[in-house]
């Protein structure tokens, strides 16, 4: 809503003005500091400081076989999650960073690196900013479905960089009770699942119509 409904709405880069932008870090990804000033809604400039964490951006599929209604999945240690209490192993759907290569092009070699899975066709669903206060980040939502002739290796990631992945395959239906047992704690992976639970749902609606 405009301050002033006379008055046409501003485009958001003609309310930002960067005064300065500091680097705080620059080692693997890279954290800045940037004065700014915002225009408020009610017409006055106010200053601030934000500081945003760049790794640039990210994709992640949920493998879902159709006919047995299972879906395939990852178990790792995540550092920033054994910092902040949880024990450190992670379910999660696979992805990663872009690397510069488009979202489908890389999701697809993602995939395969960490679960084993070769997969032809992903369909995306959506893009969400998931920490858009502070990272930069945004993440592309794909599905995909496979079968067990789709398995051409072990999956595991690259151990060179540390990634030591376990493949889990489960029925949907079990990896939904994790997220309600809060056994499965990470956010792209509830979203994918529940995306997975809506499309069901809206399949059999389509049945009983
Ligand atoms: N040396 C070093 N290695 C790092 C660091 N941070 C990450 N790595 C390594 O960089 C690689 C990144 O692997 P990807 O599969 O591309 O990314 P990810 O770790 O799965 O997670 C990213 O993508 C997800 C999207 O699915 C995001 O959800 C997640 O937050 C993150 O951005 C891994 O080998 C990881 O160990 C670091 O600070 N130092
Ligand atoms: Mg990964």
């Amino acid at each position: 809503m405009n301050a002033n409904a006379n008055e046409p709405a501003k485009a958001t880069t003609d309310r930002v003005r960067i005064l300065e932008t500091q680097v705080l870090s620059d080692d693997w990804y890279l954290l800045k500091k940037t004065t700014f000033d915002f225009l408020r809604r009610d017409n006055v400039w106010q200053r601030l400081s934000r500081e945003t964490y760049d790794r640039g951006n990210g994709a992640t599929v949920l493998l879902h076989d159709r006919r047995r209604d299972t879906v395939v999945l990852t178990r790792q240690f995540r550092f920033p999650a054994f910092v902040n209490g949880h024990d450190g192993m992670l379910i999660e759907a696979p992805g990663g960073l872009l690397d510069n290569a488009s979202p489908e092009e890389r999701i697809r070699t993602e995939v395969e690196e960490e679960t084993g899975y070769h997969v032809q066709h992903v369909k995306k669903v959506f893009e969400a900013f998931m920490s858009p206060g502070s990272v930069t980040e945004k993440l592309f939502f794909f599905v995909a479905d496979y079968e067990s002739a789709s398995k051409v290796g072990p999956g595991g990631g690259v151990e060179s960089e540390g990634e030591d992945i376990e493949v889990i395959e489960l029925p949907l239906d079990d990896a939904l009770a994790m997220i309600r047992e809060g056994n499965i704690v990470d956010g792209k992976t509830i979203m994918l699942l529940q995306y997975a639970a809506l499309r069901r749902l809206a399949k059999s609606a389509d049945c009983e119509a």
